[in-house]
Parts: structure tokens; sequence; C-alpha cells
């Protein structure tokens, strides 16, 4: 499961309850799991899989949808297709039924077309799981029911033994009680993730439908178009979002327009289109909704509230889920929470159109709110959240509050006036002083309140009247459509004690559209403040690191134009991001990068790192950077400083590829603790270059042994075993012939994205693709020469010392203590660092070689020693070069010669 992750997607851990519910898929039980948007989510219907070899099933409601992730999934090597009307390959249906695909999408009419013998026959080849993404589209208590999933149940017969996995961001209680049921789903297991988009920020604010509020927005997002991220403005109706479409248009921003009542061919352009960048903004219905597979949309503005909380939660959820801050703007108009009827007519039930009642009510609230938003929305989820977010408008304006008692008091004694029986407007327009029809027929016009609250305007009390809900003063109800308010018992405690002069002091927030108006008068279009894309995803990065990641989202863009594909599905905006930051200079480098998957470092590998390597340059930053970055948290090359290659590890290594002996006499080299064996040494060298140090593979394959038909043998053993984890079971599954080391290069090759075929397929060692080292000459280095062999022998410890020149023999211990700690060693600096050698090895006897390392150790062990000494035991080098090396050691102060005796500083 491990290996399929960091191979197929390039992610180095599983996000919370990934593995978890992976494993009990594995095991065959049913799963229904609700998290988030953009939580991860596809992994769980995408590894397993992957794991056993058998096609998972995947119901989707979208056919755009099933695109894009076939897409997404091809870029990563896996083998992905989908079913439906769309779909113009013929070869597809019989692909499918033959079980070539890791992947297989469908819509539910498809998945219920399909006839007996085809899942017999899929059956037979062996179905893995069988998904149903928006599970909840299955339920009338959703807020999407989609009755073509109802029928789904009918195929839990046919795929009796098969797991079924229910996936869904929006679920309350209810729904996934139904979701159950309705797939007549077994032993469910059930996992509820967070709700909490941490770094999405929630802003909401008023506004009037206008042409110049259009005008206004439109200045506001040009300002802020460039290629970093982009953004869909959400409209409730067609016509709004073709004054908005055309608007963005007038400006010049690259704009799109999809809605419902378009073709679907042109929809389907847009779509294309604004998924590969090439538009910048796209103003849409909801018909644009689920199904949007788009990681960086870096802003989702709502031009008008949606219908419920959770699809507003689901819309704005399609933004940032690359994980980087992004900004969601919810803009409403009180006619937005006018249109109960106009939903409800689509109800097929009482308790289907309660439910749209009550969801139309909540994202009301959620409108008028004064507290924090993200609580709010948690706590419709059914998740409790600890105090306030921080980084929505409400917690992070200050509000302003005042003592509204005056204005509570002649609303409520209005609502008790009017006998209880009638909604707001009612007692809003009587306190502003209306002579409408019904309000003179009413005779409320006589009433002494009558005009009293002429000096706010409906909007400003209709916002009181929130907030007295929002705080129990108020209670609404809810008569068939319609909502009528009354005084609750803590309303009449305080009317009670007041009258029109005297009364409590009552202190409440001002919710936004109040505080506008008293600011603005009754100027409320301003807008939100809207936050720039480009600097959201450059967070982490320096100022000239910024500039690298604008400039590698180019490279992508241009990459995905020539594959023909959206520069997402290539990699993601945030491994942009730790590229900028991290900026490797190889390949072993680049897949040690979470996000970099195997396909992205043999297909696009070599153009990011030279262009890397390039820009670096020019932007006057260092490759190969290993600070922790705030972004790049999960970078493995961070993880893995404790565990970096040891000093024997990268002795072997060197002594291996840069001293050019084989594993046999790497393994001879007497040691204070023995010898060590051939396997320990391979085992040594593949450990350095999983720790980034370079490597000769072709050699490396040719010395091991390892042909192309054993490394597909080794890869039908993996499968059929299910695991990479575990060796022996692999080993079982072989030939006598295959060994353990064989098994272990081809999993590390895997886990480096190189490709066997590309390395074993090379004819010379030299043709190998981005496997030779730069030698800096600068190094100090020394090299011991005898019988016409040459080995060279880089020093580790003065190559540390060399770096902050030490001045005094405290300093030079601090170094020499770290030579002889495994954990603390430098690689880096010493993997870079590598000296020119010459390679010819042919007549090595198998004496004893001087190396700093061996040399030192030795001195170290017997603590004053004579040259004479040193060179009897190094026979294996010639006095003179034995002196020099000794002479660099004292120079480096490593080491010191007291009466012609040799000891270690
Ligand atoms: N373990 C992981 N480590 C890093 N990134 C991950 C991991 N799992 C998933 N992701 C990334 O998170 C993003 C969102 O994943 P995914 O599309 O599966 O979300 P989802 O839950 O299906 O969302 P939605 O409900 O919106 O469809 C993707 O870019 C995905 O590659």
């Amino acid at each position: 499961m491990q290996s399929v992750l960091q191979t197929y997607f390039g992610y180095f851990k599983f996000r919370s309850h990934q593995k978890e519910v992976i494993e009990k898929i594995l095991d065959g039980k049913d799963c229904l799991v609700v998290m988030a948007t953009g939580s991860g989510k596809s992994l769980f219907y995408q590894i397993p899989p992957l794991v056993t070899r058998k096609t998972a099933i995947v119901i989707s409601p979208l056919l755009s949808l099933m695109q894009d992730q076939v897409m997404s999934l091809k870029q990563r090597g896996i083998n992905a297709e989908y079913l439906g009307s769309t779909q113009t390959d013929k070869t597809v249906h019989s692909h499918a039924e033959s079980g070539t695909y890791d992947v297989l999408y469908m819509t539910p009419e498809k998945a219920c077309s399909l006839t007996s013998r085809f899942w017999a026959n899929l059956l037979n080849m062996g179905i893995c799981l069988f998904a149903v993404d928006e599970a909840h589209c299955i339920s009338e208590w959703g807020h999407d029911f989609r009755k073509e999933y109802k029928q789904l149940n009918m195929l839990r017969g046919i795929l009796s033994d098969v797991p079924f996995v229910a996936l869904t961001a929006t679920a309350t209680e209810k729904v996934r009680n139904d979701i159950i049921c309705s797939l007549n789903m077994n032993e469910t297991f059930t996992a509820v993730g967070s709700f909490d988009r941490q770094n999405l920020f929630y802003g909401v604010k008023s506004f009037n439908r206008s042409l110049s509020f259009v005008d206004d927005l439109v200045q506001e997002v040009s300002k802020y178009i460039n290629s970093a991220g982009s953004m869909i403005i959400y409209c409730t109706t067609v016509k709004d979002t073709e004054q908005i479409y055309e608007s963005l248009q007038n400006a010049g921003i690259k704009a799109g327009i999809y809605h419902g009542q378009m073709g679907s061919s042109n929809r389907e352009k847009i779509h294309r289109s604004f998924i590969k960048d090439e538009l910048q903004i796209l103003v849409a219905t909801i018909a644009f909704g689920m199904g949007i597979d788009k990681p960086n949309v870096r802003c989702i503005i709502h031009y008008g509230c949606p219908r419920s909380l959770e699809s507003y939660y689901q819309e704005s959820g399609r933004c940032g889920r690359d994980g980087l801050p992004s900004v969601c703007w919810l803009y409403y108009s009180r006619s937005d929470f006018t249109k109960a009827d106009y939903y409800c007519a689509e109800a097929h039930s009482e308790s289907q159109r309660k439910a749209i009642m009550e969801s139309l009510r909540a994202a009301e609230k959620y409108c008028f709110l004064a507290t924090c938003r993200r609580k709010f929305l948690l706590q419709y989820f059914g998740e409790t959240s600890n105090g306030d977010c921080g980084n929505c408008d409400n917690c992070t304006h200050a509000k302003k509050q005042r003592d509204l008692s005056r204005e509570c008091f002649l609303l409520l004694s209005c609502i008790r006036s009017c006998g209880g029986r009638w909604g707001i407007n009612m007692p809003i327009d009587i306190l502003r002083g209306s002579r409408a029809k019904k309000i003179v027929g009413n005779n409320f016009d006589n009433l002494p309140l009558h005009g009293l609250g002429k000096d706010y305007s409906s909007t400003w009390w209709k916002a009181l009247a929130a907030q007295l809900i929002a705080n129990g003063y108020l209670k609404e109800n809810l008569v068939d459509v319609y909502r009528t308010v009354s005084i609750s018992p803590v309303g009449l405690q305080f009317l009670s004690s007041a009258n029109t002069f005297h009364h409590r002091p009552l202190v409440l927030a001002l919710t936004s559209e109040m505080a506008d108006e008293e600011e603005h008068g009754n100027q409320k279009n301003k807008l939100g403040d809207h936050q720039n894309p480009a600097v959201l995803a450059c967070e982490g990065l320096s100022e000239a690191e910024s500039k690298l990641f604008l400039m590698l989202l180019d490279i992508r863009l241009d990459i995905a134009k020539r594959y023909g594909t959206a520069p997402y599905a290539i990699c993601g905006d945030e491994t942009i991001n730790r590229l900028a930051k991290m900026r490797p200079c190889n390949r072993a480098r680049l897949a040690n990068i979470d996000g970099i998957n195997q396909h992205f470092v043999t297909s696009y590998g070599d153009e990011f790192i030279t262009s890397i390597d390039k820009l670096s340059q020019e932007l006057n930053l260092q490759t190969d950077y290993e600070g922790t970055a705030q972004t790049a948290k999960n970078i493995k090359v961070g993880a893995s400083i404790e565990k970096r290659a040891t000093p024997a590890k990268l002795e072997a290594w060197r002594l291996w590829q840069h001293g050019g002996l084989s594993f046999q006499k790497i393994a001879e080299i007497p040691r204070n603790t023995g010898p060590i064996k051939e396997q320990t040494v391979i085992s040594y060298v593949l450990d350095a270059a999983r720790e980034g140090c370079e490597l000769n593979w072709s050699r490396f394959c040719k010395e091991t042994g390892l042909t192309l038909e054993i490394v597909s043998q080794i890869r039908c053993a993996i499968t059929s075993v299910g695991s990479r984890c575990k060796l022996k079971p692999i080993k079982e599954e072989l030939p006598e012939s295959v060994t353990y080391d064989n098994i272990k290069t081809c999993l590390t090759m895997d886990e480096l994205g190189l490709l066997a075929e590309e390395i074993i397929g090379c004819n010379s060692v030299d043709e190998v693709p981005n496997m030779i080292m730069e030698s800096p000459s600068h190094v100090p280095f020394k090299s011991v020469i005898r019988n016409g062999a040459a080995y060279s022998s880089p020093m580790i410890t003065t190559t540390i010392a060399s770096e902050s020149a030490p001045t005094s023999p405290d300093h030079c211990e601090t170094h020499l203590k770290q030579s002889r700690s495994d954990d603390a060693l430098d690689l880096e600096s010493s993997a870079i660092k590598l000296p020119k050698i010459c390679e010819n090895t042919e007549h090595w006897t198998g004496d004893l070689v001087a190396t700093e390392i061996a040399v030192l150790e030795w001195v170290r062990d017997h603590d004053g020693v004579s040259l004479l000494d040193i060179v009897e035991h190094f026979k294996g080098s010639e006095e003179e070069s034995v002196l020099d090396l000794l002479s660099h050691l004292e120079g480096e102060f490593v080491i010191f010669k007291k009466n012609d005796l040799y000891k270690v500083m």
C-alpha cells in the first residue's frame, strides 16, 4: 500500500482515515466514507486495484468528472477508463469486461444497464470494489437526490462478495443511514472525517444585483488575474452568468461561461479549457458543480446564495483542494431566500420538501451570522469545533457591537402587536411607516409604533431580526413554505421589563449588513477584501522562490499543452511550490518530493530538473535546498534526516560508485568489526541511492544480475502477493535463481521512479541518463595508488571541516565526533563534494588501501602509531601516498604528530 502511494501518487504519508479504510476494503468490508471535499477520498478506490490488480468499479454522477479523473489517473501511469455515452473508443467495453482496467468509471444508469454477462465476465477477472462516489445522491434527504442512484441496489445481488464503498463529502446522520440501507450494505465500516477545510477563508457580504456591483466585482477580480490559480464565480441564474461573463470579457479577462442552457458540446469545451488553465475565471450556474476536480481553484465567489448550506459547502469546497490557502466569498441578497416555493416544486415527497426548506433556512442563517462562520458550518454537519477559527470575515474583522435595546424593543413590540401571525416583513413595514393595503386593511397604521423605525432600511431591520432569532429572542415557525415569527419566552421577559423609553441594555453584534449600512448609508455594494491568488499560492516562499514558482507553473503549462492534458494532472500547485522551495537537481532528489510520482520522474523529470537548475542560477538560488519549508513540510528529505546513510553505507557507495570496486571486493576490505557480506554491501549502496546519492544503475543491475525478465517475474510476484512491503512472500513466489538483491533493487528503482526498461535497456553504462556525477574540483581529495591501481578516497571528516574552516582544536574535535556518529554525519555535504577519480581497478591486489576514514579509525583505535605501522597496515597504498594523506589530515587539524607518533585530535 505504502509503495503504491509513493510510486503512483508520489505521496509519502496517508492522510487520516485513508490507510484504515483501504485496509478494510482489502479485507472485503463494505465501507461508508463521509469526508470533506478535497480530503483525498479518491484514494479509497484508486489504491486497492493497484494492490490487488483487480478492477475497481466507480459510480460517478457526471461524465465530465469521469473524464477528468481518467485523465489524471493516466498521468500517474494508472490504467483507467470510463463507460458512458461520450466514450468514443468502442474497444473500451470489451477491454473493461476482460479486466484490463485498474479503475473503471461509469454512471449509475450505465451500471444498471450492463448485462449480467458483462458482470459475470468481469467478476471472473476480479473486481476489488464497487465504489459509489457522491453517494448522498442516493438519499432523498440529501441535497442532490438522483433517482438513478436508487437503482444501484440491484447490483448488490450480482456483486454479492464485492465490497461496496460509498463516498460523500456531505451527509447528515439521516443521509448516512439512507445510503447504507439503499445500497444494502452489510456490517458497514463507517469513517467520518472532519468537515473543516482549514485552508479556506470564508466571507459573506450582502449586495444588490446591479450593473454597478458587477463593474466593481470585475474591477476587483481583474487585479488578481495571473497564472497562479483560477477562480469560479457561481451565479444562481443564467441571466446573472451572462451579465458577469460579458463584463469580464469587456475587461479583457480570459473568462468562460457555463450553464444548463448551453449545448453539451459547448459546455464540454469550456470545461476542458478551464481545467487546462486556458481560462482564468469561469462564470457558472450550479450546472458546473459536483465533479470539478481542479485542485488549484484559489477563489470561489457566490453571486447569490445557493439553495442549501450543503450546496454552499460543496461548491465552495471546490476551492483550494490542493491544500493551499484559498478564499470563498458569498454575496447574498434578501431575494435569495424567497425562493422556497420554487425549490420545493421539485420535491417528490413531503419529507424531501421539508429537507429543502431546512437547508435553505440554514443557508440564510449562515449569511446573517455575526459569529464564526466555520464554527456554524461545522456544527451544521454535526461536528464540534474548538473556539473561533480566526479565518473567516467575522473572526478577522472586529465586529462592532452596541446597545440595540431600543430597536429590539420596537421590533419585538411590533411583532407582538401583529399577533404572531405574520412573517418578518409585516412588522418591519409597520415600523417603517408603510401604508400598504395590507397594513391599512389590518388597521396596523393606527398602532403607536407605526413609523417609529423609519431611520433604518428594511434590510437593516431584517438583519436585526436574524440576530434576535440567533440569540433566542424570536422564534421562527415554518407553516408550509411560509415562515412566521413569534416572541420566545426570553423575548417576552425582555419586553416585560421595558417600555418605549426605558429598556435594559441589550448589546448585540452588528451584522456586516447592519454595519455597512451605518457606515456607508445605502451604498452597500462594497466588496469583501479579495486576496491575490498568486500570493496565496506562494505561501512559505521567498521573493525569488515565488518567481521560480511562477516560472515553473509556466513550464508545467507548456508541458501540459504539449501532452494535451491539464496542468494539474502533471502535478499540483502545492508540488510546484515544493519544487520552488527545494529545487532538486537530480532524479533521486526529485522523486523525494511529496507529490512527485514515478510517472512524473520518468516523463517530465529531466525537463523540470534542467529548468530548475537554469532558473535557480538566474535567480541566484541554491539548488538542493534542505531547509524545512512551511509548505514543503511533507518532503521526505526532511523526514529522512535521522535515518540518513551512515558512514559505512556512504563508504560502500563511494567505493562502488566512484572507486569502481566490485561488491565482493568492498565486502572483503578489512574492518575493525570484521568483513561484511556482499549482500550487505549491496543493501548499503541501495540505501545510499535511496538517500539521494547518484548511482550508475546500469552497472548496478549488471553486477547484481538483474535482467528485464527477472524484473517482470518480480512484478508478477508482487502483484500476486498483493504487497510490496514484505520480501519473503515475494521471494517465495519466485524461482530460486531470483535473489533478494534482485527484489530489493527492483523495489528501490520503483521507489525512485526509475524504469527498469530504460536502465537495463541501455547498451552502455554511459547511456543512462542523469546518472553521471558532477565533481566539484575544489574539494580536497587524496588518492592512494599502488600497483598501477587507483583508488580514491573522499574525506568525510575533512570535507565537513573544510566547509566551516576550523580554527581551533576544539572545533576539530567536534567534526571528528561527527564523523564517528552515524546519525550526525552530513550526508549532503559529503555526497555533493565528491572528488574526481580514476576508475582503473583491474589490478587491485586485495591489500588494505589507505583512505582517510580507514586511517583515522585505525589511528584512533591504536592511539599513537608510527608511520611505519600505518604503512605496514595499509599495504595496498604507497608510503608516499600514505604520508600525503597523513599530512593532509594534520593540516585539517584532524590528527597530530607527537614524538613521531600519530594521534587523533
Ligand atoms: N495522502 C495524501 N497525501 C497528499 N495529497 C493527497 C493525499 N491523498 C490525496 N491527496 C490529494 O488531495 C487532493 C484531493 O483529493 P481527492 O480528489 O481524492 O479529494 P476528494 O475527497 O475526492 O474530494 P471531492 O469530494 O472534492 O471530490 C488531490 O490533489 C489528491 O491528490
